[in-house]
């Protein structure tokens, strides 16, 4: 059920949500909670065989423009308001729960999504649970049986999508000659490839494949937005505040030795550190007028991922005013410099000018809102958006954040790179 715009304008849920949560048995469900999702696809939100998957919709909406995070944020602190919650487990992600993902830039037409699912399976260490959701009722007891299996896509074909490879290796070299002209510090390019399935995508067949082979990313899915994205722009769970800043990439090299030695190299390249400090800076910055406190520390770690190393800084800080909800925090953190820029506005004019395309909501917050406005945004990186009206089409995204010493030819293969998670799940080996 798709609600529109109330009299004033305001888009609203419908209400009463009445949400029921009932513990389950860990051993009841499949070791991958992918399994559980129908053929149609569903929402989900999953790392290391823990989190959320949901299916059903109770009700959702679209927002747009730049309040299109607080328009969603307000629909779903009112639909709280008058919900009845029984919750048996309470945890994190247990009661109600809403899946959403936001576009990039304030003027893309992509807007946002908010999901209210009717069915909700979660698990978090030895526990698991299970959510019904209706409006006006008792939803109906669910099942936790595993769907038939997904068929593959079978052979896919690639193309540019707004830019070709080497058009693309010039707006780097422009946006290299704008910083080292000093009108600004870093800009985050990103490029999009259009891929073509030979059968309709059953978007279960790259989670599945995306959860496996990406175990420590959050693998997501919502409204059509599928990845595994390494960088969690904010995690806010019962007064704590968490964030793990990403930004300084080297690509792996299939051999461990190497792999150790390229992690040492990148952990001193002054253009990687540079890079990585821009973004640990913008999240700091916006994040400290809601905490009391914050720690930040000193050094990046490398973060070791199937196909990339990256600089990694784990921020944490704990609230300092009551009622901030997890997606007011994403929407005050959005953009960062590991998806804009230094200074956020120029970089954002810049990548708009470069790019020639709409990033629709790659590189946006995705994820999940609890009753309580706790929840888990990621940046949507390493990530496809399928083609609602046609089966056999996505676009895939890449980005590379650009400094004064980088090289066009680099960055181009650092984003075949960060494109590998997607295509790897697109193939059938
Ligand atoms: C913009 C992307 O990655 C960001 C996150 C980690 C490392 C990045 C980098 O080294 O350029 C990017 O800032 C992407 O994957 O599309």
């Amino acid at each position: 059920m798709t609600l529109g715009p109330s009299p004033d304008g305001a888009q609203t849920l419908p209400a009463p949500l009445v949400a029921r949560t009932v513990r389950v048995d860990p051993e009841d469900l499949p070791a991958d909670l992918m399994d559980l999702l129908p053929p149609e696809g569903g929402n989900a939100w999953v790392r290391r065989g823990d989190g959320l998957v949901a299916w059903g919709e109770v009700a959702a909406l679209r927002t747009e423009g730049e309040d299109r995070f607080a328009d969603a944020d307000a629909a779903w602190r009112t639909a709280m308001a008058h919900a009845v919650v029984r919750d048996e487990v309470r945890l994190p992600g247990t009661g109600p729960v809403a899946f959403a993902s936001f576009a990039f830039a304030d003027d893309s037409p992509a807007g946002g999504i908010l999901v209210v699912p009717r069915v909700v399976v979660g698990r978090r260490g030895e526990d698991a649970w299970l959510t019904t959701v209706d409006v006006g009722a008792m939803a109906p007891a669910a099942r936790l049986e595993p769907t038939e299996p997904p068929l593959g896509p079978g052979d896919v074909t690639y193309r540019p999508g707004g830019l070709s490879p080497d058009a693309w290796r010039s707006a780097v070299a422009e946006a290299v000659a704008a910083i080292r002209a000093g009108r600004l510090d870093k800009v985050v390019l990103a490029r999009d490839v259009e891929a073509r399935t030979a059968h309709p995508l059953d978007p279960r067949w790259v989670l599945h494949r995306l959860a496996t082979d990406y175990p420590g990313c959050w693998t997501f899915s919502v409204g059509g937005l599928v990845g595994a994205t390494p960088e969690l722009l904010v995690r806010s769970e019962k007064g704590l505040v968490t964030s793990r800043v990403l930004a300084g990439t080297i690509r792996r090299t299939g051999d461990d030795d190497a792999d150790l030695a390229h992690a040492g190299v990148l952990a001193h390249s002054s253009k990687d550190l540079e890079e990585h400090e821009y973004a640990v800076a913008s999240l700091t910055r916006a994040l400290e007028p809601f905490c009391s406190s914050t720690n930040v520390p000193e050094t990046p770690f490398v973060l070791h991922l199937p196909n990339v190393l990256h600089l990694a800084t784990d921020v944490t800080g704990v609230l300092g005013e009551e009622g901030t909800s997890s997606l007011a925090l994403a929407a005050a953190l959005h953009p960062t410099a590991a998806v804009a820029g230094t200074p956020t506005a120029d970089a954002v004019t810049l990548l708009a000018r470069l790019e020639r395309m709409d990033r629709g909501r790659y590189a946006g917050p995705v994820g999940w809102l609890g009753a309580d406005g706790d929840g888990e945004w990621g940046i949507g990186l390493r990530s496809a958006e399928l083609d609602a009206d046609d089966q056999h089409r996505l676009r895939l995204f890449a980005g590379c954040g650009i400094v004064a010493a980088s090289v066009p030819d680099s960055e181009l293969a650092e984003s075949e790179a960060k494109l590998e998670p997607m295509r790897h799940a697109l193939g059938e080996d």
